[in-house]
């Protein structure tokens, strides 16, 4: 690994680290406990997606996201519950939202409004590196958590999946390179994403995902995230095994997102 000291990662975690802090101060590790266990009930991330895959279809998690750090702005007029209807309406089975502030323009508000708006599963969408976050997550409702193999060691991930699973949340494990595809296969977690974004260079290939999908033992969900416009590409990612997708800048930007959703599926109008 050549992690330098100004990867973006490395900042991002850094910052993260201390923007949980300011939030435990504020709900200590009992107080936020107690709000996971009143939380919504979970509705099933997991098998929305192996439900789609079974009737023949890529299941679609549809991601709400205002700004990225590589993008910028991506959305100015940003109405998460409209997005999360939009998304519904064109065929997504499962949302995702960023709730990172400092590099996604993300909040819990962004995410509860998305979640009272469709009854789809959500997965909360941020750098999860401390098992507060995983009690926070349930207790905005969330129904999946996403555990970033590049920023946390084995003995973390494995205790988080931990966690979450006994919170009734599904994992979706996430790798960059086969170094960390062999540490995600070493978790329980069915759902393995193949992120095609570099995380230094933060250049999307979706090679990456056709590379790495046919090396997935068949007992995994593989869903591709990142890069994904249209639906050539899902036909490239399906012959490669890939049974999920994440998507969020290529829909984020048009103006018709339903219309968007559906031809990226290749659903008719
Ligand atoms: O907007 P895109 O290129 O369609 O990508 C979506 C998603 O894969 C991306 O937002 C993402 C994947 N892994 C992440 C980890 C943190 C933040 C963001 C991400």
């Amino acid at each position: 690994m050549n992690d330098s000291p100004t990867d973006i990662l490395r900042k991002i975690c850094d910052d993260t680290r201390a923007e949980v802090a300011r939030r435990q101060a504020e709900h200590d590790l009992d107080d936020i406990r107690a709000r996971a266990k009143d939380a919504e009930p979970p509705r099933g991330f997991a098998r929305a997606l192996m439900d789609a895959a079974a009737s023949g279809r890529t299941g679609l998690i549809a991601e709400i996201k205002k700004a990225s750090p590589s993008a910028g702005l991506i959305r100015p007029d940003f109405d998460p519950a409209a997005i999360a209807t939009a998304y519904k309406d064109g065929g997504a089975v499962c949302l995702s939202v960023l709730t990172d502030a400092t590099y996604f323009q993300g909040s819990e508000a962004d995410f509860t409004a998305a979640r009272a708006a469709v009854d789809l599963p959500m997965l909360r969408k941020d750098f999860i590196l401390d098992e507060w976050q995983i009690y926070e997550s349930r207790a905005m409702g969330a129904d999946c958590v996403l555990l970033i193999m590049a920023a946390l060691t084995d003995e973390q991930a494995r205790s988080f999946e931990e966690l979450a699973t006994a919170l009734d949340m599904n994992v979706l494990v996430e790798v960059h390179d086969e170094a960390e595809l062999e540490r995600a296969l070493g978790l329980r977690a069915r759902l393995v994403g193949i992120n095609n974004r570099n995380l230094k260079t933060m250049v999307t290939d979706i090679a990456v995902s056709e590379r790495m999908a046919v090396q997935i033992p068949p007992e995994r969900f593989v869903v591709a995230e990142s890069g994904i416009r249209d639906f050539a590409d899902i036909e490239r990612l399906k012959a490669a095994g890939v049974q999920g997708i994440l998507v969020g800048e290529s829909l984020m930007r048009q103006d018709d997102i339903t219309k968007a959703t559906r031809a990226l599926l290749g659903v008719g109008a």
